[in-house]
């Protein structure tokens, strides 16, 4: 069911100083930084040529990221995302097998403009994964 690695994200303390890590130590391309209020964070995509890594810093008092990263202040891989050809088939035959789907189970917009869908990393090997239509 799930295709490629879309992506896979960092949440970091200070987004500044992980964009300089990425661009200036590791050479890599990296976008500007971009407040996305209906995900509760601002994101700076750096791009690789087989797949993308979202640096995530918290957005707003509710972000979902302020947990993670109060347990681990230095930052750490927050999620993997994973594409899918139909997210709400992929929704319904992760619930019937016993997958928790977070949120209200609907599918959101995500940062490419795409919908997604967040699974509870207790499901899946202790880590969260994102899904998103291809
Ligand atoms: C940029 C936009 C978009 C995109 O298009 O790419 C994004 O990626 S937005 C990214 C941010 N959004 C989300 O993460 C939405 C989904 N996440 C959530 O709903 C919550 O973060 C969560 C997964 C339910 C965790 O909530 P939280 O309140 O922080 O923690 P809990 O106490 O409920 O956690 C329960 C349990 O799970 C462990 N945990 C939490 N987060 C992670 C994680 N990222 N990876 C692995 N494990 C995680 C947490 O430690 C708890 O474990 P125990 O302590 O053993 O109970
Ligand atoms: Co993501």
């Amino acid at each position: 069911m799930i295709g490629r690695l879309n992506h896979v994200a960092i949440a970091v303390p200070d987004l500044a100083a992980a964009t300089a890590t990425y661009r200036d130590t590791l050479g890599a391309t990296v976008s500007a930084a971009e407040d996305l209020p209906e995900h509760g964070v601002t994101v700076v995509f750096v791009e690789l040529p087989n797949t993308k890594i979202e640096l995530l810093h918290p957005l707003g008092d509710d972000s979902p990221i302020a947990g993670f990263l109060a347990k681990s202040p230095t930052g750490g891989i927050h999620h993997v995302c994973y594409e899918v050809d139909d997210i709400r088939a992929a929704r319904d035959r992760l619930e019937s097998a016993g997958a928790r789907v977070l949120g209200d189970g609907n599918p959101k917009i995500g940062a490419h403009g795409k919908p997604v869908l967040f699974l509870h990393p207790k499901d899946f090997c202790g880590t969260l994964v994102e899904l998103e239509q291809a």
